[in-house]
């Protein structure tokens, strides 16, 4: 049975990373792609690396035009896809790739978006614990941020295995420009961007915060705090994130390491890797592939953990597709079989 899908945002970097997929998934027929300013374009010449759909042509983001698909894909800008969801049928599958369902504080919604909190669904990071069982069968998915995807999945296996203090996480980012979208945001010219690190939303601000802290809690079993630095480095995608914490009184690396371990033994795709190797944004560039590397800093006490990932593939697009492939009882790997790009 083919399955019939609806991208919205298709002219942004999130919708054409997830049409870029969907080109090569053997399951899915390609329905309505949507746009806001740039309808009625044809998509080759907004994204002109999709060769398989250049002569579509964008139409409007309404709800007339995404209903009626089985599964309906929202990448827009945060705020616009909590009414479409809203007017979709219970039976579609919706997929949100933006913020609007991924938090189920209201208050912490509140506080870091200032504006009305529109739910909680089942959030797509299916390596967490648990997690693939909530996503099986759901018609309703919360993409997470691109940011607590590489926290999360950096540290999780130690708060499910109480082997960390919840009250010392910090976490430091560097993300390429394509985590900002497309639209034109004067830091991110090429001539500002380019041969330049630089560092924002600093001092407890950016908004993936309580994404993390919500994640981490559920795990911890109890409230766990994080101070997350973002920065922005010089390429298009990519992020690399270092996240530390406090390990437990008597807990060794070995403990660790086999924590880390068992977590992603059967992971299509996080990969711990050997000890020593450390992971790089080149390596899983274009894939839906998560690396991992752990060290136990005795010095100071701390679990050093560091991931790379795409933050347009795994950081969106990708895990979109793949709860996708869980919703709906497909092999979760499907249309995601890409390698990194090297070099
Ligand atoms: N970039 C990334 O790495 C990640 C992005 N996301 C999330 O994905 C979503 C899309 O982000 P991204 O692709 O980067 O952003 P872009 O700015 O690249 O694209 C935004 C898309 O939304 C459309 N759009 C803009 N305003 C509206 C509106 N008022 N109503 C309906 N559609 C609108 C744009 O259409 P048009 O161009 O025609 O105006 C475009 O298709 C966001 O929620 C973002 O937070 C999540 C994780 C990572
Ligand atoms: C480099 C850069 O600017 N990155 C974006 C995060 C992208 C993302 O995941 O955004 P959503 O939570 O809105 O989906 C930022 O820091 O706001």
């Amino acid at each position: 049975m083919t399955i019939s899908v609806a991208v919205s945002g298709a002219s942004g970097y999130a919708g054409g990373e997830v049409l870029r997929i969907l080109a090569a998934h053997p399951e899915v027929e390609i329905g309505a792609i949507t746009a806001h300013s740039q309808a009625g374009q044809r998509l080759g010449s907004i994204a002109p690396h999709l060769h398989a759909l250049a002569d579509r042509v964008l139409v409007d983001t309404t709800v007339e035009n995404l209903a009626g698909h089985d599964v309906v894909f929202l990448a827009l800008p945060h705020g616009a896809s909590a009414a479409v969801a809203a007017a979709l049928p219970e039976n579609t599958l919706v997929i949100d790739a933006g913020a609007d369902h991924r938090l189920e504080s209201a208050a912490a919604w509140e506080k870091f978006y200032g504006s009305e909190h529109a739910g909680f669904w089942p959030y797509g990071l299916p390596e967490l614990p648990g997690q693939r069982e909530k996503l099986a069968g759901t018609k309703r998915v919360a993409v997470p941020g691109c940011y607590p995807t590489g926290a999360q999945l950096a540290l999780a296996p130690g708060f499910a295995a109480g082997l960390l203090e919840a009250d010392d996480v910090v976490i430091i980012s560097a993300s390429g420009t394509s985590g900002a979208g497309k639209s034109l945001k004067p830091h991110l010219l090429g001539s500002e961007a380019m041969g330049s690190m630089s560092t924002y939303g600093v001092g407890g601000s950016h908004r993936h915060i309580p994404e993390m802290e919500q994640g981490f809690s559920k795990l911890a079993g109890e409230e766990v705090t994080v101070s997350f630095t973002p920065t922005l480095a010089p390429m298009p995608r990519g992020i690399l994130t270092t996240a530390t914490a406090k390990v437990k009184p008597g807990v060794s690396a070995a403990q660790l390491r086999e924590a880390w371990t068992e977590a992603y033994a059967h992971e299509l795709f996080v990969h711990l890797l050997p000890e020593g190797q450390w992971p790089t944004t080149g390596a899983v560039l274009g894939s839906n592939h998560v690396q991992l590397q752990l060290a136990f800093d005795t010095h100071a006490n701390r679990v050093i953990a560091t991931a790379a990932l795409d933050n347009l593939t795994k950081g969106t697009a990708g895990a979109a597709v793949q709860s996708m492939n869980i919703a709906l009882g497909l092999e979760e790997n499907t249309g995601l079989l890409m390698q990194g790009v090297a070099p």
